[in-house]
């Protein structure tokens, strides 16, 4: 583990509020499996630092390449991402040690006078630049019989949230997971239905990540891994990957299950506007194995791909 036992294992973690929320869990997580001390290393990501519009940055990886950076030069031990933002290509040197169980997956709605999606009137200017979640709302709101106005803004939760409590936006959409972690979870307002919305693939659940070479810690490390979690969110991903889009692309997935031994994958995309969207749904054993999983995402991929799936996406750096 790179040093010695009485020596703290160094977590490299970003600054804002929800990583240090999600660090600090699992930091006392591994305390507890590993009779060792942990000490959080504060590392600044261009996803952090850049006043840009997601979208212009260019999607995936932009909140996890400085953390990761970290691990290869030996800075940190081990490192948490949020998987939703997390890119699908996994570096050789670099393994995900666990995927600790998920929190609640759902996106949340954070809006002016205790109003729900249903409840939001027509024209109501709603805060999210996620091309996923545009799409998917302006449908929710067309099937409701009125229009939502999307407006793109960016900055860390609290940040979000500000502009409902200023009049400026009469909501904003927000993972479940994310208020949680950072005791807001009770400013929600509603809690979208995935029947509605899917959330991005990975969203609500963790990454724990060191050197793939760093034996004694990925076993230490996997006493934190949820299995069930695990495949599903690896069923998601390889969705994701196989319609070949980014984490900035109108791709929402979820694995999940109501029946035991049995796993639903859902997944949508559509156009931004929400008029044409391509959803479909593969139901069958939960997966065994990385490579059971991963052909479960690939077999929707490939059912959605035929639906006319990759022409919609075309249309994502709108
Ligand atoms: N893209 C930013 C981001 N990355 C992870 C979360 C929330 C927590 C999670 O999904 O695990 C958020 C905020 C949000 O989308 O509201």
């Amino acid at each position: 583990m790179n040093s010695r036992p009485d020596q703290p294992l160094r977590l490299g973690t970003r600054r804002s509020k929800l990583a240090m929320s999600q660090s600090g869990h699992v930091a006392e997580a591994v305390r507890a499996v590993t009779g060792r001390p942990v000490e959080l290393v504060e590392i600044t990501t261009y996803g952090d630092v850049s006043r840009e519009h997601l979208a212009q940055i260019g999607g995936t990886g932009v909140f996890v390449t400085a953390l990761r950076d970290a691990l290869v030069r030996g800075e940190v031990d081990f490192a948490v991402h949020s998987l939703k933002d997390l890119p699908t290509t996994q570096p050789d040197e670099l393994v995900i040690a666990a995927m600790p169980k998920r929190e609640d997956p759902r996106d949340a709605l954070v809006a002016r006078d205790g109003l729900t999606f249903e409840q939001l009137p027509d024209g109501a200017r709603v805060g999210t630049g996620s091309p996923r979640r545009m799409a998917q709302l302006n449908a929710y709101a067309k099937g409701l019989g009125k229009r939502i106005e999307c407006v793109a803004i960016r900055g860390n939760v609290d940040t979000r949230i500000q502009f409902v409590r200023d009049g400026e936006l009469d909501a904003v959409v927000l993972a479940a997971a994310g208020l949680n972690r950072i005791g807001r979870g009770d400013e929600a307002t509603d809690l979208l239905s995935v029947d509605n919305v899917l959330p991005a693939p990975g969203q609500g659940a963790l990454a724990v990540e060191c050197l793939a070479s760093d034996t004694e810690l990925i076993t230490a490390l996997g006493r934190l891994d949820d299995p069930y979690t695990r495949a599903a969110v690896t069923a998601e991903r390889a969705l994701l990957a196989a319609l070949e889009a980014g984490c900035s692309a109108p791709v929402g997935a979820l694995a999940d299950g109501q029946i035991v031994n049995e796993m639903r994958l859902r997944g949508v995309v559509g156009t931004l506007d929400g008029s044409t969207l391509v959803q479909l749904s593969t139901t069958g054993p939960v997966p065994q194995s990385y490579d059971e999983a991963m052909a479960l995402g690939r077999e929707l991929a490939d059912e959605m791909l035929a639906k006319g799936a990759a022409g919609l996406m075309g249309e994502r750096s709108l």
